[in-house]
């Protein structure tokens, strides 16, 4: 089971687009190691809460924890230190590919200050090899299926070691087997003790791998009883 602290915390938080109010009077926590889904109907409000939480919109109304980071107080200037504390991966594989997986991981690595080589060099056959994909290295993004190329952008976002991992429809482009393989590579990760937290259309996935369920509906978000 998880402990009990908090990785993410919403608190009375109100989620807008523009000025249009998408979801109000959000709060809910999660906690270090847990899983949980975030359903709801198209255009309900599953991305803009995430992208709420990695900063891409301002927290204007409410409060907010992620990660240690106060998302209501929070400057510009902080927004690189809250992404390398979260991992972030969404249905469009935005790889480079034109470089190998081992250039964009590394890639990643050196924006977020890295600069030792073994360390590096090190750091991404673990995370390959925790997605899966040990002896990828070297491989360009094309000579990799739909389902690789999503394992590898996984390997990505657990560079830094993420306290919580957000995901926005990460199954979304792939057939069912291959949506399987990645929901593997997420409880192996979850497993490890990383909380994730999964915008999902596809119930099938709830079904075969149960977990707590968040769901956008009428403005709010509700907490669905298993
Ligand atoms: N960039 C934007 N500017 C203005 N309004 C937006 C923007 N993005 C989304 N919206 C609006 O915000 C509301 C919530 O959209 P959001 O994308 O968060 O829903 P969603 O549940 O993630 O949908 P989907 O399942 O289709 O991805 C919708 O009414 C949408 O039209």
């Amino acid at each position: 089971m998880f402990s009990s602290e908090p990785v993410l915390t919403l608190d009375n938080a109100d989620i807008f687009q523009g000025q249009k109010l998408v979801l109000g009077d959000v709060s809910f926590q999660v906690h270090k190691g847990e899983f949980v889904y975030l359903i709801g109907r198209t255009g309900s409000g599953k991305s803009s809460l995430l992208k709420t939480l990695y900063a891409d919109l301002w927290l204007q109304h409410g409060k907010g924890q992620v990660a240690g980071f106060t998302l209501n107080a929070l400057k510009p200037r902080d927004v690189p230190q809250l992404r390398r504390k979260i991992g972030i991966v969404f249905q469009d594989f935005q790889l480079f590919f034109d470089r190998s997986v081992e250039d964009n991981l590394k890639f990643v690595l050196k924006a977020t200050g890295w600069k030792d080589k073994t360390s590096m060099n090190n750091r991404i056959a673990d995370v390959l090899m925790q997605v899966g994909l040990g002896t990828a290295q070297k491989k360009m993004p094309h000579q990799l299926s739909g389902g690789e190329q999503q394992r590898v952008v996984i390997a990505r976002a657990m560079l830094n070691e993420p306290q919580i991992l957000i995901a926005d429809e990460p199954t979304g482009n792939l057939d069912p087997a291959v949506s399987d393989q990645i929901m593997k590579v997420f409880q192996a990760i979850n497993n490890a003790g990383t909380a994730i937290l999964m915008a999902t259309h596809n119930y099938d996935l709830l079904h075969k791998y149960p977990a707590r369920v968040l769901r956008c509906q009428d403005g709010q978000v509700i907490e669905l009883k298993g």
